[in-house]
């Protein structure tokens, strides 16, 4: 039986003009520890998908279970980080992860508690910054934090929601190492579930790519199975053969649909001329 499981699952919204379908007949088998993405072109459901895992919006049909039970709600069993990074700006760097760990880690004493903090703030390299607020410290350190945060919480599954979006190519290339670093820490029995608009950096990160279809109703288009050799470093997979050639594929997938879309619309504008 897989760890996380999506069955035939809908997810249909109450519009003003009536139902919306978003995503259809999704079904999607993750096994332990797997680093999965999830692909494709901006209102295709992704992020609903993803809200389904978290237990923050519910399936109109089928379901989503997680190690043998269906998910009702949110639970600690899933951290979710999103792209503007959710830190509470009147909490120091150290803080904003030792709240959250206090909160969820209710076994542990204080001690251990701030050895946790330490040990994952050291580990994203921002030790030294932990007296400073959100503020005083830029995008790729926000982001640093809010991973951290989400593996010092030690929940089973992470989910991602386009968490390196809003950063440059060099700050999102250090954090996709730190992100592998801290799989690696906890003996990559992490599952991860990451939304991306980035081809590559899905291709670099993921066991398997999810590639959607275009909504409404989307549906999934195809699933990517990526067997690069781990542990990965950018300079030698991106070099790899195989590694292009999922690129491309992903590629000419996702840019296949613009173009016949592109195409319906050019023919749309000759019948109107
Ligand atoms: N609460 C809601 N009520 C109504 N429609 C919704 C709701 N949430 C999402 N939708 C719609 O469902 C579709 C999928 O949205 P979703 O945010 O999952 O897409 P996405 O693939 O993550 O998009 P993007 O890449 O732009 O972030 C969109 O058409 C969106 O407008």
């Amino acid at each position: 039986m897989s760890y996380l499981k999506i069955e035939n699952m809908e997810i249909a919204f109450h519009t003003l003009k009536g139902k919306f379908v978003a995503v259809n007949d999704i079904n999607l088998e993750v096994e332990k520890g797997q680093i999965i993405s999830i692909i494709g072109h901006s209102g295709c459901g992704k992020s609903t998908i993803m809200n389904a895992i978290g237990g923050m919006v519910f399936p109109t049909k089928g379901k989503v279970v997680l190690n043998g039970k269906e998910i009702k709600g949110p639970g600690p069993d899933r951290g979710i980080v999103f792209q503007n990074y959710s830190l509470l700006p009147w909490l120091t760097v150290y803080q904003n992860i030792f709240e959250a760990v206090d909160a969820a880690l209710k076994n542990k004493s204080k001690a251990e508690k701030h050895e946790v903090v330490e040990k994952y703030l050291k580990m994203v390299n921002l030790w030294e910054h932990r007296e400073k607020y959100p503020k005083q410290i830029s995008g790729g350190m926000k982001q640093r934090v809010a991973i951290a945060r989400a593996f010092a919480i030690d929940p089973e599954v992470l989910l991602l929601d386009e968490p390196f979006g809003a950063l440059d190519a060099l700050t999102k290339a250090s954090l996709h190492i730190e992100l592998l670093k801290l799989w690696n820490l906890t003996h990559r029995s992490k599952t991860i579930v990451m939304v991306t608009h980035d081809i590559e950096e899905a291709v670099f990160l993921s066991d398997r790519i999810v590639v959607m279809n275009n909504g409404p109703a989307a549906t999934i288009r195809e699933i990517e199975e990526v067997n690069l050799p781990r542990p990965r470093n950018k300079k030698d997979t991106v070099n790899l053969p195989e590694y292009r050639t999922i690129r491309e594929r992903l590629l000419s997938l996702l840019v296949e649909k613009v173009a016949l879309e592109e195409s319906e619309f050019y023919k749309e504008e000759e019948k109107a001329a």
